[in-house]
């Protein structure tokens, strides 16, 4: 029986680090186990010009507490205004491995986002050419589409038309949460990628609505009915380079989410390693674990791995906070519902 795993240390490639007083409190979160993460960039004001993100790693930099290290990989909030000429050059110098597209209304803070796929053409078509990914909030937006099926029909609406429109365009599919999701992922080539969260290998929607409305459980995309959760694990598990880790870890204080109106979104970056390690043993997957933390998704950015390495051990059930505490107000930690008995090591 194995109880022990070492693996490169992993990336991030989906994270919310917002800013000020949660950007100080929820970093050392990721930073003790991670050593990169994809940065979303919808922060109010968004992240929308080089000059926003160069801003913004600074101040991400400067809240990283001492003896800490941390890369942040910066992108930018795609807007209709967006100006080809200043995402080539902030991807030129290096300063953003990605761009973010928002449908206008799908998700928190996406209001800056897109309307009209028209408007964003001549930037898609530089991205095309350098070769910068779009990272997709895959979920159309329209009031009569019920929300469980809005991945589904954004594949079929949206992303399928933009990346036909697009030859060469690299695309991840952020946080897939539907069969249909692992479906074109796996339909689709070495241009498209797809990230897969914690938390969706671990609930379904049932976790949210049954025995009283549990709003720490609701994110978007939402959780779906139990079919789609095992479609994820099995790709998650699979080894395919194109499933990678992106967290989706997204804070918001506790008065937020239990609220009348809650926000959407689930803080796991404190026990991600943990519950991923016991997701992956129950799938008979642990070797292939590293693949999906640690390797597909610098492969798909084309990164290097990262050299360092971390060490999980398999043993008594571990402590980590409920909540973690933030100048922001309490931050509710994800809570999967079993016991987490591996333990990232120091
Ligand atoms: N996933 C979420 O439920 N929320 C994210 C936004 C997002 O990734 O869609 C957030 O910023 O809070
Ligand atoms: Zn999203
Ligand atoms: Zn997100």
């Amino acid at each position: 029986m194995t109880d022990t795993l070492s693996l490169r240390r992993p990336d991030d490639m989906h994270l919310h680090l917002r800013d000020g007083a949660m950007l100080e409190a929820v970093l050392p979160e990721t930073a003790r186990h991670f050593a990169r993460a994809i940065i979303m960039p919808n922060l109010v004001p968004p992240v929308v010009t080089a000059r926003d993100a160069a801003a913004y790693r600074d101040r991400i930099m400067a809240a990283l507490p001492d003896g800490m290290t941390f890369e942040p990989l910066m992108t930018l909030y795609l807007t209709e205004a967006t100006d080809p000429g200043d995402v080539a050059a902030a991807h030129a110098s290096g300063l953003i491995k990605a761009v973010k597209l928002y449908p206008a209304g799908a998700t928190t803070n996406s209001q800056s986002g897109v309307r009209d796929f028209d408007k964003v053409r001549g930037v898609l078509e530089t991205m095309a050419e350098i070769g910068l990914p779009l990272c997709v909030h895959g979920e159309v937006t329209a009031s009569e589409v019920d929300i469980f099926d809005r991945e589904a029909v954004f594949i079929e609406r949206v992303l399928d038309p933009v990346r036909r429109g697009t030859p060469g365009l690299r695309v991840v599919m952020e946080h897939i949460t539907t069969e249909e999701g692992v479906a074109y992922a796996r339909a689709g080539g070495d241009d498209l990628g797809a990230t897969i969260t914690t938390h969706h290998l671990v609930i379904n929607r049932n976790h949210i609505l049954a025995g009283g409305i549990k709003p720490h459980y609701y994110c978007l995309p939402v959780a779906k009915r139990e079919k789609h959760r095992l479609a994820l694990r099995e790709a998650a598990t699979s080894g395919e380079p194109r499933f990678f880790l992106g967290t989706d870890s997204a804070p918001h204080a506790d008065h937020l989410k239990e609220h009348a109106c809650g926000c959407a979104g689930c803080f796991t970056a404190t026990n991600t390693l943990s519950i991923l390690a016991h997701v992956f043993e129950e799938e008979n997957a642990l070797d292939r674990l590293e693949a999906f933390t640690s390797l597909n998704g610098a492969a798909f950015y084309r990164l290097a791995p990262n050299d360092a390495r971390i060490r999980l051990t398999k043993g008594p059930a571990i402590d980590y906070p409920a909540k973690i505490e933030t100048g922001a107000g309490p931050v509710t930690v994800f809570d999967p519902g079993f016991p987490l008995n591996w333990k990232v090591e120091d």
